[in-house]
């Protein structure tokens, strides 16, 4: 029934000549169209694989345009499975596949100049400059305000989670999204409203053409690791590696997460349970992995486009490429140098607000590159969904007069979500502004 013809084609728009040229196999459901029609190839798509429209004109249907959906696989250029569809059915298949809003269109997903500022090609020199401190060392608890006031970012060594775990889990992550995509897309988030699964990263706070993919699993109030995993479908020895080296990390980072909170309130002069004693045992955190794959065009898209975390603190594991930048002084984005043995942590929206603005949540975003893949292991840590958030009394005064009004964190989360797919990101904490 099916014809299979190899062709060579070439995506000027797209990829210039990074990709000059991609030979894909297509497999047609009608032999007896005309040997002359040619393919055109239309958008192209990526999450591991390359999506491909292929625009088939043909006299013979009246003059009207078809569209074939082609998935080709972009680390070898050789296709997979191709199937024809009409174009509504290709940008379904893309939706539902990516585990998108299906209400959204096909245009969104193709890479495009973006309206996000763009990097500019200089940004990927690291930088020295972001606070990198011993956990232990006398003087850490000021280190860390200081930190967090001035940059809202900084590095973490000698936190005490084992170089052994990171390695383990920055392994197991790599073979995860190494995995084929029908693979991995059997763990993709079950719903349009969820963020949890495999997917590309979804939010108000990413471009809905993020040059990455991503597996986001909840972590309390119960780890929900085991059960995406099952999904997926991989040997039993890869199976527990993975949720073991998951579990064990997201552990110790809900202790790091704790202690930080309790060192950065010594460091404002405050009492060291100031923050935690409002998390007794229980908190909002969940994992996400990113993984953005080479990109020919690094200049045309961004891995994650600026925005603020609305949690407490993040911490986050890169490998050794570089590509996580933030916003200093609102004015300069400045490259994380990458460090395997250091753990970036950022302040995000609701500990902002707590602090009364004392410390800050800044804007940062993801490059991407053309020749090396890049992951980040990323631990979100919130409060209990219940907890209301009043500013510390004790960091309002004169020269710092009360700037936000309280609120309960599930609140503040729902109202980020109603706003989410929003292509300008616009600070949460704008809303919660006296
Ligand atoms: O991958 C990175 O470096 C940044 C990730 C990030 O900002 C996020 O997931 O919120
Ligand atoms: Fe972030």
């Amino acid at each position: 029934m099916t014809e299979s013809q190899v062709f060579h084609t070439t995506c000027p728009a797209i990829y210039g000549s990074a990709v000059a040229s991609i030979m894909f196999q297509v497999s047609r459901h009608r032999p007896e169209k005309a040997a002359n029609e040619s393919f055109e190839c239309n958008s192209v798509l990526l999450l591991n694989s390359i999506f491909i429209l292929a625009n088939w004109s043909s006299q013979t249907e009246g003059g009207g345009s078809h569209f074939e959906f082609v998935s080709v696989c972009h680390r070898d250029s050789i296709s997979r499975n191709c199937t024809a569809m009409t174009l509504s059915d290709a940008a379904n298949h893309i939706l539902l596949n990516s585990g998108l809003l299906q209400s959204r269109t096909l245009g969104e997903f193709v890479l495009q100049d973006s309206d996000q500022p763009l990097p500019a090609q200089n940004l990927f020199s690291s930088s020295d400059a972001l606070p990198t401190i011993d956990l232990y060392c006398a003087g850490a608890a000021e280190q860390l305000a200081a930190a967090c006031r001035d940059w809202g970012f900084f590095q973490i060594q000698n936190h005490g989670i084992p170089l052994e775990l990171l390695n383990r889990l920055r392994a197991h992550s790599h073979s995860f999204f190494e995995l084929p995509l029908e693979q991995k897309e059997r763990a993709a988030a079950c719903s349009a409203n969820s963020f949890y699964g495999y997917g590309i990263a979804k939010g108000r706070t990413y471009s809905p053409n993020a040059w990455m993919e991503a597996f986001h699993m909840e972590w309390t109030p119960a780890s929900q690791v085991r059960r995406h995993m099952e999904r997926i479908g991989i040997p039993q020895p890869q199976f527990e590696g993975f949720c073991e080296a998951v579990e064990q990390y997201a552990s110790q980072a809900e202790k790091l997460a704790v202690q930080l909170m309790e060192l950065v309130a010594l460091g404002l002069g405050l009492d060291a349970t100031t923050f935690s004693r409002h998390f007794a045992g229980s908190s909002t955190s969940t994992v996400r992995m990113n993984y953005y794959p080479p990109c020919p065009q690094p200049s045309r898209t961004l891995g994650i486009s600026p925005h603020s975390d609305f949690n407490i603190f993040t911490i986050l594991l890169q490998d050794t490429v570089a590509g996580l930048q933030v916003l200093k002084d609102n004015d300069e984005w400045v490259t994380v140098k990458p460090n395997p043995n250091a753990l970036v942590v950022n302040v995000g929206d609701t500990l902002h607000a707590w602090s009364n603005g004392r410390i800050k949540s800044v804007m940062h975003r993801a490059l991407v590159n053309t020749t090396e893949p890049r992951l980040s292991v990323v631990y979100f840590f919130g409060p209990h969904p219940d907890t209301k958030i009043d500013p510390i009394p004790a960091l309002v005064s004169s020269d710092c007069p009360l700037r936000y009004r309280s609120f309960v964190y599930k609140q503040f989360v729902e109202q980020i979500l109603q706003n989410r797919g929003k292509k300008v990101f616009e600070s949460p904490l704008n809303s919660l502004l006296l």
